[in-house]
């Protein structure tokens, strides 16, 4: 229980400092907050809700790994390396990726509903 106590400590502490830090997270935290009632408001069953809600919760989890990465990309190598930059490029293409997902979600279940 401790243990899961103080892992939960560790990710509040990344939430905080994520949106704190990291304009991309504000603007996704804010899509999840004006999501979370649209999404209830929609309807089109509870599997259509759970879908739309999953999908701004699993953009913005890749955003803050892509934050992740970038972060402990500029402390291990502040200077610019062509390596550097793929990695920040695959990270930010993952992020990318769960965007198009939750956008192809969402699309359609706005055309299901109307
Ligand atoms: N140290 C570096 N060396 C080489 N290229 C870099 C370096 N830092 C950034 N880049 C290039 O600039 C891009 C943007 O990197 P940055 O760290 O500024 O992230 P960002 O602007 O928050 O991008 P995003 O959130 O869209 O992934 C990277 O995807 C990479 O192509």
């Amino acid at each position: 229980m401790t243990a899961l106590y103080l892992a939960f400590l560790n990710s509040w502490r990344g939430l905080v400092f994520g949106a704190r830090t990291e304009r991309a997270i504000r603007l996704e935290l804010a899509l999840l907050a004006l999501g979370l009632p649209a999404a209830l408001l929609l309807g089109g069953g509870l599997w259509v809700r759970v879908a739309l809600l999953v999908s701004l919760l699993l953009m913005l989890g890749a955003e803050f790994l892509n934050t992740a990465v970038e972060k402990l990309c500029d402390h291990l190598h502040p200077d610019r390396h062509a390596r550097i930059g793929i990695v920040k490029d695959l990270a930010s293409a993952g992020a990318f990726l769960t965007q198009v997902i939750a956008a192809l979600i969402w699309v359609t279940a706005l055309i299901d509903r109307f």
